[in-house]
């Protein structure tokens, strides 16, 4: 069998070539990376730009007029794409750009650089340990084909890192995106909570905004169909996600009536997807979506995503789930990763649940 994963490769690519092999953490390096890119033509498309988009799409702007298909959305779907959200172009990309300058970095310069601040690098898998450390107790078969940097924006204020200018002006970028991002969210689930009928108190808050954090995600291509997902089959634990995803490298799925459907690229549009705690609320009304994240054979594709969770003491009540707060969500999740190696999420809460 070929030994695919490499580490401690000379450097045979220039810092600005995005495919440089020593700015992936070793274990997602792989021989592929050390070839140039397999379609270097600039007018290359991604095939899927190609299939008809059936994601429902919803306008933020008009959102009083759009109350049904935003209710069709929640329940049928769990996501959608938004548009007219009001966050300024120029800024998704800048994004985007300063997203793609961090990763191309060293894996050893953005490793050392976390250290100490609030921001956490990670790889492998996001949802079993941030930090990525236990991840050489996982053989190269079933960890997730992704980096990332964790951001939680209520620290923004609180670091600064003038030793990587690249993290430093993301921070910059994050706070402007923080206010946008926050008032989004807000719009949404204020009117999500309105089509539910939901009482809600000010006391109980089931979205709290300084609960927000991003997570900036380069997912490396490979060509190798073994190497199995950017990001296995899963549901968020949030309330809300909003994704900014590449406007050329598709990869996000989701599952429609047992069917994977892929979420094209569209340049300006936002990707929303209702997490389980937004399931929770709404007593299974609106779903918590299943989705998953593909490589790419040629390209490598960057998103950033932004997380809004309840209160962390928050009591979530419902008829169809025992009473829990996030906090106690997250501890369950976090131990059957550990115990079963994947997340059981709600199910966990049912009221027939033994446990
Ligand atoms: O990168 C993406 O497109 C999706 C990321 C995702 O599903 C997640 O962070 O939970
Ligand atoms: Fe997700």
């Amino acid at each position: 069998m070929i030994d695919l994963y490499i580490s401690n490769l000379p450097n045979n690519n220039n810092n600005n070539n995005m495919n440089n092999i020593e700015s992936y953490p070793p274990v997602l390096r792989h021989l592929d990376q050390q070839q140039p890119p397999p379609n270097p033509d600039p007018d290359y498309k991604d095939p899927t730009q190609e299939d008809p988009d059936t994601i429902p799409i919803i306008d933020l702007s008009c959102l009083d007029h759009d109350t049904n298909k935003l209710e069709e959305a929640c329940k049928d779907w769990g996501l959608f794409r938004l548009v007219n959200h009001g966050v300024p172009l120029t800024l998704l990309n800048e994004l985007q750009e300063m997203a793609k300058e961090l990763f191309s970095l060293s894996f050893e310069v953005k490793e050392g650089a976390c250290s100490g601040c609030p921001v956490t690098y990670f790889w492998g898998t996001p949802a079993l340990t941030p930090s990525g450390r236990t991840l050489t107790t996982r053989s190269p078969q079933n960890i997730n084909w992704v980096e990332g940097f964790d951001v939680a924006l209520s620290q923004l204020p609180h670091f600064s890192v003038p030793q990587l200018p690249t993290l430093e002006s993301i921070r910059l970028l994050l706070k402007d995106y923080e206010n946008h991002l926050s008032r989004i969210a807000t719009t949404l689930f204020e009117a999500m909570a309105n089509n539910l009928d939901l009482n809600l108190k000010p006391s109980k808050p089931y979205l709290a905004e300084n609960t927000g954090m991003v997570r900036v995600y380069r997912y490396p291509n490979c060509s190798d169909a073994n190497v199995g997902w950017g990001m296995e089959a899963h549901t968020d634990s949030s309330v809300l996600s909003i994704l900014n995803q590449d406007d050329e490298v598709s990869g996000l799925q989701v599952l429609k009536d047992d069917q994977w459907l892929t979420v094209k690229p569209i340049s300006n549009t936002l990707i929303v997807n209702l997490g389980d705690m937004m399931q929770a609320i709404s007593d299974d009304r609106y779903k918590s979506v299943t989705h998953r994240v593909s490589i790419n054979k040629h390209k490598e594709r960057i998103s950033i995503c932004y997380f809004v969770f309840p209160g962390e003491d928050v009591v979530i009540e419902s008829s169809k789930y025992k009473p829990f707060t996030y906090n106690e969500f997250r501890a369950q999740v976090q131990q059957d990763i550990k115990a079963l190696g994947y997340k059981v999420g709600l199910a966990r809460f049912q009221h027939n649940e033994d446990s």
